[in-house]
């Protein structure tokens, strides 16, 4: 009985413990995805580091979250709005940024990663930051395409390294898929599915299989729209249309397609049609290619990819 009630105590107290072990959480990358994870994690009480490359990205970054939090607070402050403003203000105090990744990590607890869809870039930060972070620093990435185990190999920390897949606008979608590797450890994923919950979010478990479960469905879904509007069978804003109202979608794949980004789109098909060559599918488009040359990006540059196909 004794032994029941000690191993239930430190089973009690091991799940607090790995609830509280993530507390400080770096997040690189202050873009569309990274903005959206510091606004959430600074709002559900965790305190966090926004890392970019130049303070003025940084400065974009926390006008991008004061204005969506704004948005939050309108809603959930309208009988009260003069609450609203200190609401705002209580969760921009947990939010720092910096420039200088190497050195923040050192007092973190889980770092995610939302930088540029590009494997190379992800291996040489995480190759520096598993240099300078503490033993039980978790490292998680948010890509959308890119095997996770692939990412990691630039690590010496494979058991404390996971996926932490969030959706686009963050502050909005439920979901996060929560990725286990090969060398994901019982311990770091549990952790990982904990601060997804403590984030209010939906976790789904995951294998690292390429697009893991929402864009194995999706990124072909939206390819075939782009290759059915190319083939003449469908006017972009008829597609759309029709997936709104035929198929309960929020938003059709044009407007999903500006949402996301062109050249992050670009960078996920890319790589898919590297890996896999002959599938006809994952071709190469010429004109996001020229769209994204040109710096032509989608909602992030005010651009949008509806009015050009
Ligand atoms: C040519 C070759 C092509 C290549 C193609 C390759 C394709 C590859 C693509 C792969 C993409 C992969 C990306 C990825 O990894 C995973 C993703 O994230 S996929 C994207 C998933 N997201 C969606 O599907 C979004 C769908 N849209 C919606 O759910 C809604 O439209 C949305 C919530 C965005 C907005 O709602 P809507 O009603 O449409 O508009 P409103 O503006 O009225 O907003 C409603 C409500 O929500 C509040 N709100 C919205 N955004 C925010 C925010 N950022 N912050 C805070 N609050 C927000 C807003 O205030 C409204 O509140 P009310 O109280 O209702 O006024
Ligand atoms: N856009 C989307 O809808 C979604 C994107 N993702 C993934 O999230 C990641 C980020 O995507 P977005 O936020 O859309 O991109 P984004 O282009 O909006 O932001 C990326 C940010 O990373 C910064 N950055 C690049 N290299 C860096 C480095 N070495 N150190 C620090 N900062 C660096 C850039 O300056 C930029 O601000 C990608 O892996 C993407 O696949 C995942 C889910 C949805």
């Amino acid at each position: 009985m004794a032994f029941v009630t000690r191993q239930f105590i430190r089973s009690l107290s091991s799940s607090a413990a790995l609830h509280a072990a993530i507390k400080h959480v770096t997040i690189i990358g202050g873009g569309l995805m990274g903005a959206g994870i510091a606004q959430v994690a600074a709002s559900t009480g965790h305190s966090v580091v926004l890392v970019d490359t130049s303070e003025d990205i940084l400065k974009k970054s926390a006008k991008g979250i004061e204005s969506s939090l704004k948005r939050v607070a309108k809603k959930k402050f309208a009988e009260k709005p003069e609450d609203g403003e200190a609401f705002i203000q209580k969760i921009l105090k947990n939010i720092s940024t910096s420039t200088d990744a190497a050195s923040v990590v050192q007092g973190t607890d889980l770092v995610v990663e939302a930088i540029v869809e590009n494997l190379k870039v992800k291996q040489d930060l995480f190759g520096a930051l598993d240099k300078a972070a503490p033993e039980h620093t978790i490292f998680a990435s948010n890509t959308s395409s890119l095997p996770i185990a692939d990412i990691a190999s630039s690590t010496a920390r494979l058991d404390r390294f996971g996926g932490l897949h969030f959706f686009n606008p963050v502050p909005m979608m439920k979901l996060v898929e929560v990725i286990k590797a090969p060398g994901t450890s019982q311990q770091t994923f549990d952790s990982l599915l904990e601060f997804s919950k403590a984030l209010g979010k939906h976790p789904v478990s995951c294998k690292d299989t390429p697009g893991f479960i929402v864009n194995r469905l999706l990124v072909p879904y939206m390819l075939e729209a782009v290759r059915l509007h190319e083939r003449g069978h469908g006017s972009k804003e008829d597609i759309d249309v029709a997936m709104k109202l035929g198929a309960g979608y929020p938003m059709g794949p044009f407007e999903l397609l500006d949402y996301v980004g062109l050249d992050t789109s670009k960078f996920i098909i890319d790589g898919w049609h590297e890996k896999d060559p002959d599938n006809p599918l994952f071709a190469p488009s010429p004109l996001l290619n020229k769209l994204v040359a040109e710096g032509k990006l989608g909602k992030k540059t005010d651009v949008a990819v509806s009015s050009f196909i």
